[in-house]
C-alpha cells in the first residue's frame, strides 16, 4: 500500500477524544484543556490570522494549551480577577503581572506539569485604562526544556477530592513580556499605539465557558447512564430476600424501592441526553451566527446552557449516589466504580460555573422576561422562553385521560416556572419599592430566584424529552422510551410537588395520580430494564465496574479483584512483625506476668 492509513488522525477531534477517552479513562488526561477549552477558544476568539497560525500547530499537538482563568482568590467574580496585561506601545508587547498572592492562577488543569502554553485571563490595560479582563495566548514553557520561562512560576496544586490524572496547576507572572499580538484579537483589539477596540458583545470572550457548560450536559448523562447500566446490572444478579415466603430470593431489582432508586436517574440520563444534543446545537448555531455578525441569541444561550449546566449536574450527583447505595455494601468498594464515576461527576458542580452561581445567571434572564411580561409586552418567538407569556390552565389538569403527549403534565411545569418567575419579579420590585436597593433585594430574594430556574429548566427538559420521544419512528423502541418518559415526567411532578400544591394548582388527588403513575411505570420497566442498559453499549473499560460487567460474572471477578490488591501480595505483610504483631506478642507477654 502506497500511503498505510495512520491509526489515529490527531487532527480529526471526533477521533482524538474517542481515542484519549478509551486509552485514558474518564478522569482526565494531559490534553483535556487544550482540546476542551484551548482550541475552542482559538477558534472563537483568535482573528483570522491568529487562526492560521495556531490552530494547525494545536490541532496537531505541537504544543499543549490550557485554560488559566481562575486565581487562588476569584474564580466566580470574573470582574475582579488580579493578574495584569499591561500594553506597552513602546516595545509593543503586554506585561503580565501577577501583584499579589490571590492572584495566583489556581487551578487550571493541565497546567501543572503538561502545558507549555495558556489561554491568560487577565484584566487589560492599556493607555492608563483598565478594559476589564480579556484572553491572552502566552507560552509558559520552553519547547525543548519544558521548563518555566523567565518569570514564570508554575506547578501542581497538589491532589484533590478526584480527577487526580489531571495536573491542576498554579501559575505566576513577574512582569512576563509577550507580543501585542498574543492578545486574542477577534472581537476586542489593542491597536499598536494602544488605542482600545471594544468588542461587539463583552461577553464574547467568555465563549470557551459557555461551550463546556453546554458540553457537560451530555457529560452528566453519560455518568448518570453508566452509574445506571452498573446499579440495573448489579440489581439483576443480587439476590437477598424474599417477596413471596417461600419462593426463594429474588432479585434485589424486582423490589420497588430498588426499582424507585434506580429507574429515575436512567430516565433522567436519558432526559439530560437529549437536552445535551438540543444545547450543543444551539452553541453551533450561535457561534456561526456570531461568525456572520449577529450576536442576537447570546443572552438565551448563556442563560439556557448556564441553567442546564447547573441542575443537570446538581441531579446527577444526586443520581450516582442513589445507584451506589442501590449497590449496598458492594456499592462502596472501589471494584463498583461509583467512587472513580462519583468524583469525576461532582467536579462539574463546581467547574465552569459554582452551581448557585450559575442558577442566578439564569434567574437574571428569567427577570428580564417577568419584567415584559409586567409591562404587558408580547413574546417574541423565542421558544425556549415564550411559554412563560402565556395563560395556562387554571388547575392542573395531569389526571385527565385526554392528556395527549403530556400536555397537562408539561402545562403543570410551566404554571409553577411561571408562577415562581413572577412571584420572585414581584417580591424584587416591591423590595425596592421599600427602600432596598437592586443588589440587596436580589440577595434577598436568591434562594427563589434558584427556585425559578430549576423549574424552568426543569420545563426545558421535559419538553425536549417529549418532542424528541415522538419524533421516534420505531414503535417497539418508542413504546420501551415511553415508558421512561412516563416515569420521568411523574416523578419530575412528584419532586416538585410542594410548588404545585402550594398555589392550589394541583391537588392532593392529582398528586396520588402522579405516584400511581410512577409505580405503573417502575412496572413497565422492570422486564426492559437489563436490554434497555444493555444497549448503551457501554464498554467494561468504560463502566471501570466488577459489578456492572456486561457477562454478570459478578461475584468470582470480586474475588479475583480483591486477590489482586497490593495488600494480598503476601500473607503477612513485611512489617506486621515489626508493629502489629509486636504490640500483640508485648500484650500477650504482659498478660501472662
Ligand atoms: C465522558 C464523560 C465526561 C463528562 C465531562 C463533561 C464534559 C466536560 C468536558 C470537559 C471537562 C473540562 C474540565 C473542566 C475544566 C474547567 C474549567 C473551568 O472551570 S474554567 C473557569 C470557569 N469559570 C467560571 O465559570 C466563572 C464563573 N463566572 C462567570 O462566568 C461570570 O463572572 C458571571 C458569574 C457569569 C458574571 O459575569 P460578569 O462577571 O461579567 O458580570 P455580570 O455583571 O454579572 O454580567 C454582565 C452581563 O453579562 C452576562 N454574561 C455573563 N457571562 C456571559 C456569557 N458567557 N455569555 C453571555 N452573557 C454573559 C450576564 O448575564 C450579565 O447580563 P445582564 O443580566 O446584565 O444582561
Ligand atoms: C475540578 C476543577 C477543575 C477546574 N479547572 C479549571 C480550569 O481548567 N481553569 C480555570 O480557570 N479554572 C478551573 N477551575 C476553577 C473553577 O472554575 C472555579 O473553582 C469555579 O468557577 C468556582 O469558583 P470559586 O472557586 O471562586 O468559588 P467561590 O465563588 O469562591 O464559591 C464559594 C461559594 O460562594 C458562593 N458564591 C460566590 N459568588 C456568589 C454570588 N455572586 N452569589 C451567590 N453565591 C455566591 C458559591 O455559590 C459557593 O457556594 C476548576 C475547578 C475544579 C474544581
Amino acid at each position: 500500500m502506497e500511503h498505510a492509513p495512520k491509526a489515529i488522525d490527531v487532527t480529526n477531534d471526533v477521533e482524538m477524544r474517542t481515542f484519549n477517552f478509551f486509552t485514558m479513562g474518564i478522569d482526565g488526561h494531559p490534553l483535556g484543556l487544550h482540546l476542551d477549552m484551548a482550541i475552542p477558544t482559538i477558534l472563537n476568539n483568535a482573528d483570522e490570522e491568529q487562526q492560521k497560525d495556531w490552530l494547525p500547530k494545536a490541532a496537531n499537538r505541537e504544543f499543549i494549551a490550557t485554560y488559566a482563568q481562575t486565581e487562588m482568590g476569584h474564580g466566580t467574580n470574573l470582574k475582579k480577577l488580579e493578574t495584569t496585561a499591561t500594553y506597552d506601545p513602546k516595545t509593543q508587547e503586554f506585561v503580565l503581572n501577577s501583584p499579589t498572592i490571590t492572584s495566583t492562577k489556581w487551578w487550571p488543569g493541565n497546567l501543572g506539569k503538561s502545558s507549555n502554553y495558556a489561554v491568560v485571563m487577565a484584566q487589560l490595560y492599556t493607555q492608563g485604562k483598565c478594559h476589564g479582563a480579556h484572553p491572552f495566548f502566552v507560552q509558559l514553557r520552553d519547547l525543548n526544556t519544558h521548563k518555566p520561562l523567565k518569570g514564570i512560576t508554575v506547578g501542581d496544586i497538589g491532589p484533590k477530592f478526584g480527577m487526580n490524572t489531571v495536573d491542576n496547576g498554579f501559575l505566576q507572572f513577574d512582569h512576563v513580556r509577550t507580543p501585542r499580538r498574543s492578545m486574542f484579537m477577534k472581537h476586542a483589539k489593542v491597536l499598536p499605539d494602544g488605542r482600545y477596540v471594544p468588542p461587539v458583545h463583552d461577553k464574547l470572550n467568555y465563549s470557551a465557558m459557555v461551550f463546556i457548560r453546554a458540553a457537560i450536559v451530555s457529560g452528566m448523562a453519560y455518568h448518570l447512564l453508566v452509574t445506571s447500566t452498573i446499579a440495573v446490572r448489579y440489581s439483576a444478579i443480587r439476590r437477598q430476600g424474599e417477596i413471596t415466603p417461600g419462593a426463594g430470593e429474588v432479585k434485589v431489582l424486582d423490589y420497588q424501592t430498588q426499582q424507585h432508586r434506580i429507574f429515575p436517574q436512567l430516565a433522567r440520563g436519558l432526559a439530560f441526553r437529549l437536552s445535551g444534543q438540543y444545547i450543543m446545537k444551539l452553541y453551533t448555531q450561535t457561534m456561526d451566527d456570531i461568525r456572520n455578525g449577529d450576536i442576537s441569541a447570546v443572552p438565551d444561550l448563556h442563560a439556557l446552557s448556564c441553567g442546564l449546566k447547573a441542575v443537570t449536574t446538581h441531579h446527577a450527583a444526586l443520581g450516582l449516589e442513589q445507584c451506589r447505595m442501590a449497590c449496598g455494601g458492594h456499592g462502596y468498594s472501589q471494584a463498583s466504580g461509583f467512587p472513580l464515576h462519583y468524583s469525576v461527576a461532582v467536579g462539574a458542580c463546581t467547574y465552569e460555573g459554582e452551581n448557585m452561581v450559575m442558577l442566578l445567571q439564569t434567574a437574571r434572564h428569567l427577570m428580564k422576561i417577568a419584567k415584559a411580561i409586567r409591562a404587558g409586552q408580547s413574546p417574541k418567538s423565542n421558544k425556549i422562553v415564550d411559554y412563560l407569556f402565556h395563560k395556562g390552565p387554571p388547575k392542573c389538569l395531569i389526571d385527565q385521560a385526554y392528556d395527549t403527549n403530556y400536555r397537562n403534565v408539561l402545562e403543570s411545569f410551566e404554571h409553577l416556572a411561571r408562577r415562581q418567575t413572577l412571584e420572585v419579579y414581584d417580591k424584587l420590585v416591591q423590595l425596592q419599592q421599600q427602600g432596598r436597593n437592586y443588589e440587596q433585594a436580589w440577595n434577598d430574594c436568591a434562594v427563589e430566584l434558584c427556585k425559578a430556574t430549576r423549574a424552568h429548566v426543569r420545563t426545558f427538559l421535559a419538553r425536549t424529552f417529549v418532542e424528541e420521544i415522538d419524533k421516534i419512528s420505531d414503535l417497539s423502541i418508542k413504546s420501551v422510551l415511553q415508558d421512561l418518559l412516563q416515569l420521568y415526567l411523574y416523578y419530575e411532578v412528584t419532586e416538585c410537588a410542594t410548588g404545585l400544591l402550594e398555589d392550589g394548582f394541583m391537588t392532593g388527588q392529582q398528586h396520588k395520580y402522579a405516584k400511581k403513575k410512577i409505580y405503573e411505570a417502575l412496572e413497565k420497566i422492570r422486564p426492559n430494564a437489563v436490554s434497555i442498559v444493555d444497549s448503551f453499549d457501554f464498554q467494561d473499560r468504560e463502566l471501570h465496574s466488577v459489578l456492572g460487567r456486561r457477562d454478570g460474572n459478578v461475584y468470582e471477578n470480586l474475588l479475583k479483584w480483591a486477590q489482586s490488591s497490593p495488600l494480598n501480595k503476601t500473607d503477612v505483610l513485611p512489617f506486621h512483625h515489626k508493629y502489629l504483631g509486636k504490640m500483640m506478642e508485648e500484650a500477650r507477654q504482659r498478660s501472662k506476668i
